[in-house]
């Protein structure tokens, strides 16, 4: 069996006085997606902050392509993160954020997707000219998808990622996964929606008491 992309060992991370992970294991392989759901504030976010190299562990250990998560360029190039809006860039539209991104990335081939066809797939075609400040909540947070399904990676790591969007973009944002797993990807979500992480055919885990657990099938 392939090495593991994420391995997770008795992860705790304390904030302020707060135990919030309090031994998390979690072991993902490439091709998976592995959505963590959980009530409010049972440390989803700092699970995959910790994923990302963005939060240190207290103890335990977090390996990612086989060694701690670093946040420097090289790991960024593999990894995409949709998480807190980001600052957009006031002069620059929709099209050109997302052009941006791709012109730093090396295109991996030919067959690699467009700005355009990025675009429509998130369905901000017709938005394609205005400025991000313009959209609304989940036409940027389609914007904030496709950021990341333009350029180049092998793993996305994705908070909360149904955030204001409707249900029929839902359906389609599944399809997206499914196809960037299937196309060799590996996925890890934090996830309020049972029906984008059904839809999606993911492993179910749920985090509860710092600790994750699989999650009941439906
Ligand atoms: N910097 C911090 N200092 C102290 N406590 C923090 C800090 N950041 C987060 N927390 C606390 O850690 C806990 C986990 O927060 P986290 O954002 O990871 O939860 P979550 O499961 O992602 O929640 P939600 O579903 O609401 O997004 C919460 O109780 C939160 O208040």
């Amino acid at each position: 069996m392939s090495e593991p992309i994420i391995d997770v060992r008795d992860l705790h991370v304390v904030l302020g006085a707060n135990p919030v992970l309090r031994g998390v294991d979690l072991t993902v392989r490439q091709g998976e997606i592995v959505a963590v759901a959980g009530e409010n504030g049972t440390g989803k976010s700092t699970l995959l902050r910790c994923l990302a190299g963005l939060r240190p562990p207290t103890s335990g250990e977090v390996s990612v392509f086989g060694t701690p998560p670093s946040d420097d360029a090289a790991f960024w190039r593999a990894v995409a993160l949709v998480a807190a809006e980001p600052a957009w860039y006031p002069g620059l539209t929709v099209h050109e954020h997302v052009e941006l991104i791709r012109v730093t990335h090396e295109p991996v081939d030919d067959a690699w997707p467009d700005v355009a066809q990025v675009l429509e797939r998130c369905g901000l075609t017709e938005r394609a000219d205005a400025v991000p400040l313009t959209l609304s909540t989940g036409q940027r947070q389609r914007l904030c998808l496709a950021s990341a399904l333009v350029r180049p990676s092998r793993l996305l790591l994705l908070d909360e990622p149904e955030h204001g969007l409707d249900t029929a973009f839902r359906t389609r944002l599944a399809g997206i996964l499914t196809e960037y797993a299937r196309s060799g990807g590996t996925v890890v979500m934090a996830s309020h929606d049972p029906g984008l992480i059904e839809a999606t055919g993911a492993r179910h885990t749920v985090l509860s008491s710092g600790r994750l657990a699989a999650g009941a099938t439906r």
